[in-house]
């Protein structure tokens, strides 16, 4: 039986047919992918493969295009034939190009000279000059120009120097935004993270920012500043100062707590004066009372082990007058209406942009300064997608721009995907970052905060001492139960995309030192002992070593906690650590504001602690007082040794 076809139903081919010629389709003419405009300052007809699109599509950040994605967006940019712009993008791949995960200390060494000499090509695009004359198509087109210029000259920089750039933003749509922030405001706060201050900051936006009205200033913001100690602000502050750089160190989180605590307090009754004092004392005070005395103690066996020869230095830089301590809410308010330049500002309130690459905290300092939620945070960078303005106070007003990736040299993608600015959900190369991140950290620091044991080659069969990339992530994976379905090997590549996430978010702490100070080892000395790994796995660690104090245990380094675990026959410590739910410890921030909300965990076993100090009441006897894990451990007991007498 043949059923009679419906007049009414419409078979694919109409409905294709339809969609492309069909009515309404304005101006534009589809064909295929491919739609006919019509340029309204030439009144010519030109082909592109762009859809119109609704705005938060346009303003989707492009920071990494393939090659024929950039040869397309390029063609389309410049209004021109696809054939015509075809010769002049043709991208040639370098071999030196192909791996550029990790650098010898030579390579990069060259890398940064050559970074140097060519800093000043490092420029953000300026929008083209424009007056009432100028029609918004004729500056559509201008702006477009311009851009495309830009690109071609960074693109240079990529394929003719053979350096490796940050992935910048590539969409008009996202500068023009960063325009109209720069334009409207009188401050221009560019924020950075601590970790790696100058990688953040662009020189180029500065000059842009005082090219448009001198009288415009810029601060740069380094947040993030409670992953730094005290000496980091030092040398930090000492660098800025000498380069005239005008910055303050801030810190979203602390003063998210501050907020937090005020409001407690607001609520509490009865104890306002004490509350009242300690909301009352500065932010960078409550970070440094927050990291008790004893954990300042440098360690140094941590940094032998790391195979850093000689005695490292202690030296803070002499900064007197320098400020460096962390902003609070207020004394950030503070600091825009001093930076404010002299106008009239009984019609418009001091307009202060914030300006900064993804994930660096722009919508959390935002939250703060409202003190209250009105921005979404979130651990995924380039959420902040338009230029929004938020009346803070009577007098200013922020104008918030979407997180942007300014054009700056990077020495490899090792750098940029440690720095969080390669997104490492779409990283397919782990080894080159994790590699990085076992030069960087101390082996103890990092078998310290995960509870694992990583076995390196032994020297005599050539290995450095300090884990190789596979080495570290075996030893998570296997301590974690991470293995490949197939072959029943462990999931390297899932183990990488933690640690990495951990890297970026802090958990695995390194900070870098400003250019030509001390060595990175040094500068960062102080941030791994006891008191900055997860307070959790620090209680195992110290329940595994038994008998001590929390104060004693303050003075232990990790490098002596990692001997003692090598040396114990029993295998006690590494129980303790891969025990059920041994892993889920969990840290924002080493520098833990609530210190003393740790320090009141650990001292329930204080007692405990106590009772076996009362047994052996000499230190070097409790270090030394032949545990399980210390027997037949000859070497191990008598490096412990050399520690105590330190
Ligand atoms: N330790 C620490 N972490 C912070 C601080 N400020 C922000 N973060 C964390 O950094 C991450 C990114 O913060 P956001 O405020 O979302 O960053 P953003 O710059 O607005 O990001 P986009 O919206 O992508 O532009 C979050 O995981 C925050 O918790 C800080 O002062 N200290």
């Amino acid at each position: 039986m043949v059923l009679a076809k419906s007049k009414k139903s419409v078979g694919l081919g109409n409905q294709l047919m339809k969609d492309r010629f069909g009515k309404g389709k304005g101006t534009d003419q589809r064909r295929g992918n491919a739609v006919t405009r019509i340029n309204h300052a030439t009144g010519e007809q030109y082909v592109t493969n762009d859809k119109e699109e609704a705005s938060w599509v346009k303003m989707r950040s492009v920071t990494e295009q393939g090659a024929l994605d950039e040869f397309l967006a390029t063609a389309e940019l410049a209004n021109t034939d696809f054939t015509a712009e075809k010769t002049n993008n043709v991208q040639i791949i370098h071999p030196s190009q192909q791996n550029r995960f990790l650098l010898s200390s030579t390579q990069e060494k060259a890398v940064r000279s050559k970074h140097k000499q060519l800093k000043h090509k490092l420029e953000v695009p300026r929008r083209p000059k424009w007056d009432k004359t100028t029609t918004a198509t004729e500056l559509d087109m201008l702006e477009r120009e311009a851009f495309l210029e830009w690109r071609r000259n960074l693109a240079e920089l990529d394929e003719v120097e053979d350096l490796l750039l940050t992935p910048f933003e590539r969409n008009l749509e996202v500068w023009r935004q960063l325009w109209r922030v720069v334009e409207r405001s009188d401050i221009v706060v560019q924020i950075v993270d601590a970790r790696n201050p100058l990688l953040f900051r662009s020189e180029d936006l500065e000059d842009y920012v005082t090219t448009i009205d001198l009288k415009k200033k810029n601060l740069m913001l380094i947040n993030k500043s409670d992953m730094l100690t005290e000496r980091q602000r030092k040398i930090w502050a000492k660098y800025l100062k000498e380069h005239d750089i005008e910055y303050r160190f801030f810190s979203a989180a602390l003063a998210k707590e501050e907020n937090e605590k005020s409001e407690e307090d607001s609520d509490t009754e009865g104890e306002e004066e004490e509350s009242e004092s300690e909301a009352e004392a500065p932010v960078a005070e409550t970070v440094e009372g927050s990291i008790p005395q004893a954990s300042k103690k440098v360690l140094q066996d941590l940094l032998v082990e790391s195979s850093i020869a000689g005695e490292p230095e202690t030296r803070t830089p002499e900064v007197a007058d320098v400020d460096i301590g962390i902003l609070t809410i207020d004394e950030l308010q503070e600091m825009f209406l001093t930076l404010a330049p002299a106008r009239d500002y009984s019609e418009r309130k001091l307009a202060v942009g914030l300006v900064g690459y993804p994930n660096v905290g722009k919508s959390s300092t935002i939250n703060a300064l409202c003190g209250a939620k009105k921005v979404s945070v979130s651990a995924t960078p380039g959420k902040t997608k338009h230029f929004q303005t938020i009346h803070i106070s009577d007098d200013v007003v922020l104008c918030d721009c979407p997180g942007l990736v300014f054009p700056n040299f990077a020495a490899t993608k090792a750098e940029l995907v440690c720095n969080g600015i390669l997104p490492i959900d779409q990283m397919r190369e782990y080894i080159g970052p994790v590699g990085l991140v076992a030069q960087r950290l101390p082996k103890a620091y990092l078998e310290a905060v995960y509870g694992i044991k990583i076995t390196t080659r032994p020297l005599e069969e050539g290995g450095s001492g300090v884990p190789a990339a596979h080495e570290l992530l075996d030893a998570y994976a296997r301590a974690r139960g991470f293995y490949t379905t197939g072959h029943g090997t462990s999931d390297e590549s899932r183990a990488a995309r933690l640690v990495l996430k951990d890297y970026v978010s802090g958990k695995l702490l390194y900070c870098e030192p400003p250019p030509g100070e001390e060595d990175p080892s040094d500068f960062n000395r102080e941030l791994y002992t006891l008191n900055n790994i997860p307070a959790r796995r620090r209680a195992e660690i110290l329940n595994a070593l038994g008998a001590l104090s929390v104060e004693d245990a303050d003075m232990v380094t990790l490098s002596e906690a990692s001997i003692r675990q090598k040396g114990d026959k029993s295998n006690r410590l590494d129980k303790d650590f891969f025990g059920p739910g041994g892993s889920a410890s969990h840290v924002n921030r080493p520098f833990n504001h609530k210190y003393s909300e740790q320090g009141k965990q650990l001292s329930s076993k204080k007692a405990w602690q106590l009772s076996t100090l009362e047994q052996n009441t000499d230190l070097k006897d409790i270090r030394l007082s032949g545990k399980k894990h210390y027997k037949g451990n000859t070497k191990g007991k008598k490096k412990a040794l050399r520690n105590a007498e330190d």
